[in-house]
């Protein structure tokens, strides 16, 4: 009895310091970059259930409209998304979900973000495809407050290969731009509101589940 209060309390305090690490990261720069967030294991399950739903056919043309729309729409990202369904998701689905609950409860626990729904999504850029810049709460709402982006390519990914996630800096003598390969496992968390960014022109497919962290 005396043993599982004690461990209660270990887990109820417990600082994590890969959390600490992207909290501190969001302060100082708006984003950060954690590397192997998701082992090779799970990038590969998740990459394979990607590429099932992919073949079934389920994906869409990110943001189409009707034929005209559609000619704009493709001149400003061309990648192809699903979104997924947390309550009806496989195993699969349930691992990824389960990793992103536990950092937004310590997020919410210790700086009070506030944060209450999530919402993501499957990508597939195909060869040639890319994401002109832009911010995040253009899409369509103001409520994104992080925006995580998880890429989930396999493990001989080269920088020959594009794709590279451009966030865009206001400096005092300028603008500057970070490249960010995106490399399996690896996630990237930055402001919504707060950084433009861009995926450039991929040579390859890029494989990724995009999502956003909200306040209402
Ligand atoms: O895949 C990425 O690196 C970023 C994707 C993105 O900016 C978006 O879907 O809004
Ligand atoms: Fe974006």
């Amino acid at each position: 009895m005396y043993q599982a209060m004690e461990l209660f309390e270990q887990i109820e305090f417990e600082e994590n310091t890969l959390y600490e690490k992207i909290i501190t990261d969001l302060m100082e720069k708006k984003f950060s970059i954690v590397d192997d967030f998701f082992s090779a294991e799970e990038v590969g399950i998740l990459r394979n259930s990607l590429l099932q739903k992919y073949e079934e056919d389920n994906f869409k043309k990110a943001a189409i409209g009707n034929k005209i729309n559609e000619v704009i729409a493709k001149s400003i990202r061309g990648d192809f998304i699903l979104w997924m369904n947390e309550a009806e998701g496989n195993e699969d689905e349930k691992v990824f979900f389960q990793k992103i609950t536990s950092l937004i409860n310590y997020l919410n626990r210790t700086c009070f973000m506030g944060i209450l729904t999530k919402e993501f999504h499957y990508a597939l850029y195909p060869e040639g495809t890319f994401y002109k810049r832009h911010l995040d709460t253009f899409q369509n709402d103001g409520r994104r407050k992080l925006s995580v982006v998880c890429y989930l390519n396999d493990e001989n990914w080269v920088p020959e290969n594009g794709g590279e996630l451009a966030i865009y800096f206001l400096r005092e003598n300028g603008e500057e731009m970070l490249n960010i390969y995106p490399l399996p496992g690896r996630i990237v968390i930055f402001e919504s509101q707060e950084l433009e960014h861009e995926v450039k022109p991929v040579k390859v497919p890029r494989l990724s589940i995009t999502g956003w962290l909200k306040t209402r």
